[in-house]
């Protein structure tokens, strides 16, 4: 049983702890697959520069492994590939390759260390999408892997479609690639993202049963259980776990880095030494390249994860902001590179807001004006369909004290009348 994770910036689960918890006590490495799968999400086009950019920021950030892409896409992806593997980055370059001589000769000559090679694994695949012989997918595989081990390559084997294949199907080409071609790691690949968190144990266990070899996740979000999946296959004993920034990738996007990083730390206890306050930043710097945008409440580096506008939460966050403010979030914004907790004026917010809003702009309001202040606040966030910023709040502001000028004397004389 692992120690109860904890540190000032988060508050653990006890119920995480229990004695059914992972040891995780293996070496866990980040395989990044943006600038190869998270470019196939639809729409998404980076240029080198772009490339080389992002992979200097993944390197900064402590991740292991870089997957830079498949030099045959264009000459751009060729000399972005070849830059990469060639800059002196703390991160291990592989290229992407189909099992075919010249897919590995490209990537031989871009200088890389290692190559991930795909084949389709499942017989519906092999047969219908490529209309080739289950034999012929093994041949390749034989033939393009070992050229690339007798060549200095690691060789990373990815058996597209594995967790729709039949189970011996899939199992079979495997132990075949391994015995006459050449296998230094195997990809457990969710292609379609169909495996479901029960199965993955058994996914496992059955693949390392047949092949001793490392095993590296590659799970897909169409049904949002990535993380899951990646996170249940670590603790199964996977060491590679390929991730996007902002679960970048094909159809729905592969497992994001993000949560599954800050998970293991803080979920898990363990950390695999990614530097999890450059998360916010690299996601920003993924969305501005790929143009696209992330939504605001996205886990970890989305950006209203730490503006509080429900009143009740921020009444917690003014009691606790001082003496203990990971009480009011999963983890404190610094962790993952975030900017402080603040609280913003919406249709939710309560007395609280009004009070910090009138504070943070050194203004003043009696305890009557305020109430009204509220009031006026949740008025205008409905119009708005939003928050409210400064000025908007400076005006109601303005405006509620006016009327309070002007009603003072009325009262006044209402009063003086009789
Ligand atoms: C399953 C996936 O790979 S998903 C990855 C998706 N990523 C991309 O597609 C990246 C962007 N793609 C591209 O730029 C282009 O599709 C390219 C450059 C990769 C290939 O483009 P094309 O010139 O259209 O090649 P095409 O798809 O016809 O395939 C060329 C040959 O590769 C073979 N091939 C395809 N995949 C593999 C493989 N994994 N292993 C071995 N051979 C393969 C094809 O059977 C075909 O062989 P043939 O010439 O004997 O018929
Ligand atoms: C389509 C292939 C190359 C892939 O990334 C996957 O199987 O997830």
């Amino acid at each position: 049983m692992t120690a109860a994770p904890h540190d000032e910036r988060w508050i653990a689960s006890p119920w995480n702890h229990g004695p059914e918890a992972p040891a995780l006590d293996h070496e866990i490495k980040i395989h990044d697959v943006t600038l190869r799968d998270g470019e196939q999400q639809t729409g998404v086009a980076f240029s080198a520069s772009d490339k080389i950019r992002i992979a200097e920021a993944l390197a900064e950030a402590g991740v292991h492994r870089i997957e830079a892409g498949l030099p045959a896409v264009s000459s751009e992806d060729e000399k972005a590939v070849r830059t990469i593997a060639n800059m002196g980055l703390p991160a291990t370059i592989f290229a992407f390759s189909r099992c075919m001589i010249e897919d590995v000769k490209r990537a031989i000559d871009c200088g890389v260390a290692g190559v991930v090679m795909e084949i389709p694994s499942s017989r519906h695949l092999i047969e219908a999408g490529y209309r080739w012989s289950v034999e012929k997918a093994v041949e390749l595989s034989i033939e393009a892997t070992r050229f690339a081990h007798e060549n200095g390559l690691l060789v990373s084997f990815f058996p597209i479609d594995a967790t729709r294949a039949e189970s011996e199907d899939y199992l079979s080409l495997v132990e075949a690639v391994a015995k006459d071609g050449h296998i230094d790691s195997l990809g457990l690949v969710d292609t379609f993202g169909v495996l479901a968190p029960h199965a993955v144990e058994r996914f496992v266990r059955a693949s390392r049963e047949r092949l001793d070899v490392p095993l590296e996740t590659h799970f897909h979000m169409d049904y949002g259980l990535g993380v899951a999946n990646t996170l249940t296959a670590a603790a199964a004993g996977a060491t590679v776990l390929q991730t996007t920034v902002s679960g970048l990738g094909e159809r729905a996007g592969n497992t994001p880095m993000e949560e599954t990083v800050v998970a293991l730390k803080t979920l898990y206890g363990k950390d695999i030494g990614i530097k999890t306050e450059a998360l916010t930043p690299l996601a920003r710097l993924v969305a501005k390249l790929s143009g696209v945008e992330q939504p605001s409440n996205r886990p970890v580096t989305g950006k209203r994860l730490f503006q509080i506008e429900s009143g009740i939460v921020s009444s917690w966050w003014r009691n606790v902001r001082e003496s203990a403010p990971a009480e009011v979030f999963p983890y404190l914004p610094s962790l993952v590179g975030q900017e402080e907790p603040r609280l913003v004026l919406g249709k939710g917010s309560g007395l609280d807001n009004v009070k910090d809003a009138l504070e943070r702009l050194g203004m003043q309001a009696t305890d009557e004006e305020i109430s009204e202040i509220l009031t006026a606040v949740k008025k205008r966030a409905l119009e708005l369909r939003g928050l409210l910023d400064d000025d908007e709040f400076r005006g109601i502001v303005r405006q509620v004290q006016q009327q309070k000028a002007l009603s003072g004397p009325l009262t006044e004389q209402a009063v003086a009348a009789p």
